[in-house]
């Protein structure tokens, strides 16, 4: 079994308990009273790139990363740096993650918010909705062609921007047939956890070019966020950089500044 295979067993292990307690219906109706998710495709293709920038604790590839006891505080510096959009890991078992800190980050920014977690439920999605994410990841490593379709048709139906995530070529054909219309290139082998920024150089052209691209994982330094711009990147997704800089606002803010230098000398 691969590490992606074990981290989805622990996901639906806790998601188990996390349904005994609300039940579906009663997110249904919290979800009823809230206002629609931000749209979040057009923030993050506008001219320039796009940083979505992470909470994120620890990992299975690294362990602990960084204590993030207020990630609120942290998501108004990657807010005031400039980030289109902050993820929140959501996984407890083994990225240190809560549904609590999404919450958090809810109060504290009005960026789009985008739920990082391993989703192979529609209960996963009403779940993501009603704690005011805007974006939902899908990754299409762990989902058949049917749950991948029914999950994506979900989570648009209700407002979600959903970030379609591939790793390999037929994974890019599976999210182009999917007509997903952001496709995220994870530089990371969820199978083997390594890493290896070229990935998104190599996928990049396969993507057609109305569909909004983010180059994700991976991405330590400027030189890495200016190789991804300048191989096509929209956005990126950051998170170990991030979260182990002293100054993530300054570090968030001249990723965008390089990258949309990158870009525009492609
Ligand atoms: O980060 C991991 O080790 C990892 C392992 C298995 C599944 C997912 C994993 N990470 C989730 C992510 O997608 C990253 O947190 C995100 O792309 C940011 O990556 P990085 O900038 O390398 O921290």
């Amino acid at each position: 079994m691969g590490v992606l295979d074990d981290i989805v067993v622990g996901v639906r292990e806790d998601l188990a308990e996390r349904q005994a307690q609300v039940g579906l219906t009663e997110l249904q109706t919290i979800v009823a009273t809230m206002p629609a998710p931000r749209d979040m495709l057009g923030p993050l293709g506008a001219p320039g790139l796009s940083v979505i920038a992470e909470v994120k604790r620890s990992s299975p590839s690294k362990g602990a990363l960084a204590d993030i006891p207020d990630p609120a505080a942290l998501a108004r510096a990657y807010a005031a740096g400039g980030a289109s959009a902050v993820s929140v890991l959501t996984e407890r078992r083994r990225f240190g993650g809560d549904l609590s800190d999404l919450a958090a980050v809810r109060a504290a920014v009005d960026v789009g918010i985008l739920r990082k977690d391993f989703v192979v439920t529609d209960y996963q999605v009403w779940e993501t909705r009603a704690a005011g994410a805007d974006l939902v990841l899908l990754i299409v490593a762990a989902l058949s062609d049917a749950d991948l379709a029914r999950l994506y048709a979900l989570a648009t139906s209700l407002g979600l921007t959903v970030l379609v995530e591939v790793h390999t070529a037929e994974e890019v054909r599976r999210a182009v047939d999917l007509g997903a219309r952001l496709i995220g290139v994870n530089n990371r082998n969820l199978h083997t956890l390594e890493v290896d920024i070229a990935q998104f150089e190599r996928l990049s052209a396969l993507i057609p070019p109305d569909r909004v691209r983010v180059a994700e994982s991976g991405l330590l330094s400027v030189a890495d966020v200016e190789r991804v711009a300048a191989a096509g990147a929209d956005a990126v997704l950051v998170g170990e950089a991030l979260v182990k800089d002293g100054d993530p606002r300054r570090a968030v803010a001249q990723f965008i500044a390089a990258g949309t230098a990158a870009q525009k000398g492609k």
